[in-house]
C-alpha cells in the first residue's frame, strides 16, 4: 500500500467514513469506552491487527478506556492509506469487543 501522505481531499472523504476518529497533534485518533475487563481482549487483537498489516498505532489504556493514534512513521508521520485503513479495522474490531466511542 502507498505511503505517500492522504491529500487533503482524500482525508477529508476519510474521516466522514470514519465517525469519531479525528486527527490530533498529527494522529488520526479515537478514544473508546467500555467495561475494563473488555479492553485487554481489544488491545490483543489490534495487535494481531497490527502486526499482520505490519503497521501499528500508539494505544494508551486508562481504566476501561482505550485510546489509539495513528501515523505513518514511513511517511515522516503523515496520516496514509495505511492509518485510514486500520482505523477502520479497529473500528471493527471496537463494535466486535462492546466498547462505545468516548464522547
Ligand atoms: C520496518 C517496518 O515495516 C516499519 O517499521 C513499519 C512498522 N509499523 C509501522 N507503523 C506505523 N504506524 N508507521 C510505520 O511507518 C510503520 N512502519
Amino acid at each position: 500500500m502507498a505511503t505517500k501522505p492522504l491529500t487533503d481531499a482524500a482525508l477529508e472523504k476519510a474521516l466522514t467514513d470514519l465517525p469519531g476518529w479525528s486527527i490530533q497533534e498529527g494522529e488520526l485518533t479515537k478514544s473508546f469506552k467500555g467495561p475494563r475487563s473488555v479492553v485487554p481482549g481489544l488491545y490483543a487483537a489490534v495487535a494481531a491487527a497490527e502486526d499482520e498489516a505490519d503497521h501499528h498505532a500508539r494505544i494508551t489504556i486508562l481504566y476501561g478506556t482505550i485510546t489509539f493514534g495513528l501515523n505513518t512513521h514511513d511517511a515522516g508521520g503523515a496520516i496514509t492509506a495505511k492509518d485510514t485503513a486500520m482505523a477502520a479495522r479497529i473500528e471493527a474490531l471496537a463494535a466486535e469487543h462492546g466498547v462505545q466511542t468516548q464522547p
